[in-house]
């Protein structure tokens, strides 16, 4: 049998699975303003398209400002950011480009979209005056009704965020954050849909006629997912168990969630509770912050 075990699986004998989330996300947002802080003193000239910087302009003189660049999921994950990150007072949304992992193509108002429950849930009780407030960069909402053009208009907007794709091959978000179906799909990609999976050159794909949920979607693609600073999985509840096992013991399966658990190693963390983990024997780690060998 082979384990894959990941880096880390963040417990916390005091802290819940929201508070360490948060903690993860704030340290994740801190490593990339510093980055990007560095990046500005080194190169005073060129952009780094991959990082997290945004031109502004002062007095006629063009300022790099750092930015921290998160793509989010739906589901759960949304009320377990809610909870954990809004009570904190060093989240600093200002500096936030929030970009989504997947998005279901339904009205902004249906609860099914992502974006919509962003917004309700996180965004729309940012105390903006104190924090300020993030830029937010989801679909276009008149294309729900054609997956294709929707997911390219989102691709387009992905490289307008990260600098153009000529000097681009992969965006690389500081933090990618996905839950995990009970499936093993993860954003909107799902098992058996190899046509997707395989994706080597899009960074958004269009989903049509997914087993669950609403059936239009798009995704980012593993490429995207793994190309990225650092990512997260949140993972809770007995019903997730299977599936958990199932990464951890059987990759050979090639679950979406277990690609990217290969294919971005030693960036990868896990947030799960005792009950999803229940049937996975792993040496218990105490919640660290980063992953190993981290700066
Ligand atoms: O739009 C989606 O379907 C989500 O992005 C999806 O990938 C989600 O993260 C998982 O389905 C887990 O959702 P739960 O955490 O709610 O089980």
């Amino acid at each position: 049998m082979t384990t894959t075990v990941p880096k880390v699986f963040a417990f916390h004998e005091f802290l819940g699975v929201a508070e360490a989330v948060a903690d993860h996300v704030v340290y994740a947002q801190n490593s990339a303003l510093n980055r990007g802080l560095k990046e500005k003193k080194s190169s005073s000239t060129s952009l780094n398209s991959t990082s997290g910087m945004r031109e502004t302009s002062s007095g006629g003189k063009k300022k790099k400002e750092a930015r921290f660049k998160i793509a989010l999921s739906g589901g759960s994950l949304i009320h377990v950011l809610r909870e954990g990150l809004l009570k904190r007072e060093d989240v600093q949304w200002g500096k936030w480009d929030i970009y989504f992992a997947d998005e279901r193509l339904v009205p902004f108002e249906s609860p099914e979209s992502n974006y919509g429950l962003a917004k309700r849930e996180i965004l729309d009780r940012i105390d903006t005056e104190k924090y300020g407030r993030p830029n937010v960069f989801h679909i276009d909402e008149q294309l729900i009704g054609d997956p294709q053009e929707c997911a390219e208009n989102y691709e387009k907007v992905l490289i307008k965020g990260f600098a153009g794709r000529d000097s681009v091959k992969l965006p690389m978000f500081d933090l990618f954050l996905l839950g995990c179906a009970p499936d093993g799909h993860i954003a909107s990609l799902f098992p058996n849909f190899q046509e997707n999976l395989r994706e080597k050159l899009a960074w958004v794909v269009p989903v049509e006629n997914a087993p669950s949920g609403p059936a239009n979607r798009i995704s980012l693609t593993i490429p995207v997912i793994c190309h990225s600073h650092r990512v997260t999985f949140v993972v809770e509840g007995a019903t997730k168990a299977p599936v958990i096992k199932t990464i951890m013991e059987r990759p050979e399966k090639g679950l979406p969630s277990s690609i990217v658990n290969e294919g971005a190693a030693g960036r990868v963390s896990w947030f799960v509770d005792d009950e999803a983990l229940r049937d996975v024997f792993v040496t218990k780690k105490k919640y660290k912050f980063h992953v190993d060998g981290d700066e």
